[in-house]
């Protein structure tokens, strides 16, 4: 796939080199930085491999990658719960873990699913978990508590005992624990896992309300369309190593439209385009698709006149939108494991 000028803007890794980008930073300084962050196991496994990462503050930032890539990994540095190997993690301008006692306050951080007392209400789980912060007011305690519990859709539920809480229910339940306090940072890691199409739209907007009011988020998905739906940047991890990084839109760039004609002629239809110049074209079933972006916008009504001229049944002609998938298989040539 040819790369359209717009990319260049984005921080890419090849061969283990980062090219730095002039990737539009938002406000002051990053609110995460790591240098050559690793983690190797105990087991040998190196989970994450020279990681650098850059959350501009005021940024939802997506950290995207399939399952095993080494997101939580990751999130486990930089919140100080496992050392790295080697290499650097600053959060809020600190170092982690060193700095854990300093930073973690102003975090409200959703990592592995919610720790929680069964025998407990929902509301009782959380003036616990309030009651444990030694930053927390005690005399808004009741109110923040109220209050978390309707920004995260359960109120109705909040007398139940978190025992008989649904998966979502509990992901909801540990997403109110972090909006107790209004926090500089808000990590979340898969905060939309098991929850209904319904909860994760829920959660989404909840995200973008939080984000509106000044919160830097940082959250782990495998799912290429939530981040294209809630984050303004991105990071991609494949196998521990960062891949690519940048805003949502120079990423989702590098996966250009391709003009698609829906046909059973397509032998006909390959004849006609690479008559025309269209680069990159591959056939399908039923179909032939190839890059449009060299191509002028113009001489698309011409190139569809050029193939009912020619006797080609045409029964679609447009450009398909590229989308954040198609970016990750052309920059890792691997299909993105959505799988989990
Ligand atoms: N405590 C551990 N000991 C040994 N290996 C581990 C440990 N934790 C994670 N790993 C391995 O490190 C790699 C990265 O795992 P990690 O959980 O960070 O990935 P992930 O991208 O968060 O995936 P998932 O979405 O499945 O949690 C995996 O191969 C995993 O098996």
């Amino acid at each position: 796939m040819t790369q359209s000028p717009a990319v260049d803007t984005a921080e890419t890794v090849e061969g283990g080199r980062v090219a730095e980008a002039a990737s539009a930073p938002l406000d002051g300084p990053p609110v995460i930085r790591t240098q050559g962050l690793t983690k190797r196991f105990a087991g040998g496994q190196l989970a994450v491999d020279g990681l650098d990462l850059t959350v501009p503050r005021g940024s939802v930032f997506g950290f995207l990658g399939p399952n095993g890539s080494g997101k939580t990994t990751t999130i486990r540095m930089l919140m100080g719960l496992i050392a790295p190997t080697s290499g650097v993690a600053t959060v809020l301008g600190a170092p982690m873990p060193q700095s854990v006692a300093g930073v973690l306050p102003r975090v409200g951080a959703l990592i592995e699913g919610p720790a929680l007392y069964g025998y407990l209400s929902g509301r009782d789980n959380l003036i616990r978990y309030d009651s444990a912060d030694p930053t927390s007011d005690p005399r808004t305690r009741k109110e923040r508590v109220t209050r978390a519990l309707e920004r995260v859709g359960l109120a109705a539920a909040a007398g139940k005992k978190a025992r008989a809480y649904s998966l979502g229910m509990k992901q909801r339940l540990g997403l109110a624990a972090a909006l107790l306090q209004p926090r500089e940072l808000l990590v979340l890691d898969e905060p939309t896992n098991g929850l209904d199409p319904q909860g994760m739209r829920e959660i989404r907007a909840l995200v973008r309300e939080v984000a509106a009011e000044g919160t830097t988020v940082f959250l782990s998905s495998h799912l290429l369309d939530e981040i294209e739906q809630v984050c303004t940047h991105a990071a991609v991890m494949s196998k521990g190593r960062l891949v690519v990084q940048g805003t949502v839109g120079e990423l989702a760039a590098r996966a250009q439209g391709r003009l698609v004609v829906r046909t059973a002629d397509t032998e006909a239809a390959l004849k006609v385009l690479t008559e025309h110049r269209v680069a990159g074209l591959r056939v399908g079933e039923g179909r032939v698709d190839g890059e449009w972006a060299a191509l002028d916008e113009q001489a698309l009504p011409g190139l569809c006149a050029a193939l009912v001229e020619a006797g080609v049944r045409v029964r679609g002609f447009g450009i398909e939108r590229g989308t954040l998938e198609d970016a990750f298989v052309a920059l890792t040539g691997e299909g993105f494991d959505v799988a989990g």
